[in-house]
């Protein structure tokens, strides 16, 4: 398999750089650049000296859809939007990390992320990326929209509970935190050091642009889903995301009996653990593709606490990207994944 990178400078460019270096069948990997075509990724990234000799390569529209077996567009909102249309009339199959191709309707798009959205034969043509739930529309799809980071942990975490219509839908509530890798390569003032460490911050409440895009996964879901709370926190770490959802159930039940729904609904999923016992930390599956669950019940107030952790840069990005291009071209979901958390 042929593949291309665009954004390979980026944290989710490096990342899919690190994990198609384990699978079987890439045969190449190019990477293209819009800001430093012609220099060497090691000048960038010098941990890749001896390991990686590939230059960056100038964005070309042609040669990305119809010299490689798969592109990944992982590049900023706006990129995929405006490159997809030329790529989908060559031969690859495409998949975008970004948000560009998540939300089908276009309003929705331009009030959450503040600009145009893409045209709208694109974005029906592309597949939302949960392949734990999609798997058979991905294994057909020319293109991918691959889910957000926050809403693959929420979203995974959520949806037995969802699909089993065992809770009230109007009683979600989320509450998530990230670590800075979320916010890409570039620094800025919220995450540089000093603002970070020794710290923790609650941000875009009420706007965080995962919003719709939880909320239009949902509704596919269960017809009574509505608007839900997501509260996203930074908190200092580089990798991890730990999602906690509160639900009320709609009848008596137990700890014991959810998590059996749970283990359930992700039998065959390789990447979903849900816990026999014990809350998961962001650390257990860092550097991993894996998501770990756990819930509890508490029957005093009937409410479901679920927690979901994952590593922002893998399943939440580079690793579920090349789980959906796996798909895609008929090969094991976890090809190149097999990976184990780095642990401590
Ligand atoms: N970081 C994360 O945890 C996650 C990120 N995502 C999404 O994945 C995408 C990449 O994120 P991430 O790697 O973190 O971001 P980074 O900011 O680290 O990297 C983005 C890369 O995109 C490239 N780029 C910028 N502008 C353009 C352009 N106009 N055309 C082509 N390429 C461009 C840049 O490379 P160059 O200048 O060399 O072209 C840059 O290195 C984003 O859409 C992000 O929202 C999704 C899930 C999780
Ligand atoms: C810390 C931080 O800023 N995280 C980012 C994560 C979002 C992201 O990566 O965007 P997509 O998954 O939609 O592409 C944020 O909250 O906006």
């Amino acid at each position: 398999m042929r593949v291309a990178i665009v954004g390979a400078t980026g944290y989710g460019g490096i990342e899919l750089i690190r994990l198609l270096r384990q699978h079987r069948h890439v045969t190449e990997v190019s990477v293209f650049s819009s800001t430093q075509a012609e220099a060497p990724l090691t000048s960038t990234y010098p941990h890749l000296q001896e390991v990686y000799k590939g230059i960056l390569q100038p964005l070309d529209t042609k040669r990305l859809a119809n010299e490689y077996d798969v592109v990944f567009l992982s590049a900023p909102p706006g990129v995929a939007a405006n490159l997809a249309g030329d790529l989908l009339e060559g031969s690859a199959a495409i998949v975008d990390l970004s948000g560009d191709l998540r939300i089908k309707d276009a309003s929705v798009y331009e009030a959450w992320y503040g600009q145009e959205a893409a045209d709208a034969t694109i974005t029906r043509q592309a597949v939302y990326g949960l392949s734990e739930w999609n798997g058979e529309k991905v294994s057909k799809a020319k293109i991918v929209a691959n889910p957000g980071c926050y809403p693959t942990a929420i979203l995974l975490g959520l949806a037995p509970a969802v699909k089993n219509n065992g809770i009230d839908m109007k009683s979600v509530i989320i509450d998530a935190k990230t670590g800075t890798t979320g916010a890409g390569k570039n620094p800025s003032a919220t995450t540089h050091f000093s603002e970070m460490n020794e710290s923790m911050k609650i941000y875009k409440v009420n706007e965080h642009k995962h919003t719709p895009e939880i909320e239009q996964q949902l509704s596919d879901w269960n017809e009574e889903a509505g608007a839900v709370t997501f509260t996203p926190h930074l908190v200092p770490m580089s990798r991890g995301i730990m999602a906690t959802m509160y639900a009320t159930c709609t009848s008596d039940s137990s700890a014991q009996e959810w998590i059996e729904v749970y283990k359930a609904a992700y039998e065959g999923h390789p990447f979903v653990r849900v816990r026999e016992n014990g809350f998961p930390a962001t650390k257990e599956v860092y550097g991993s593709n894996y998501c770990d669950i756990f819930l509890d019940y508490d029957a005093r107030t009937n409410r479901l606490t679920i927690v979901s952790v994952i590593d922002n840069l893998v399943k939440g990005a580079a690793g579920q990207a090349i789980q959906n291009a796996n798909l895609m071209n008929g090969f094991e979901a976890a090809e190149g994944l097999e990976l184990f958390p780095i642990y401590p």
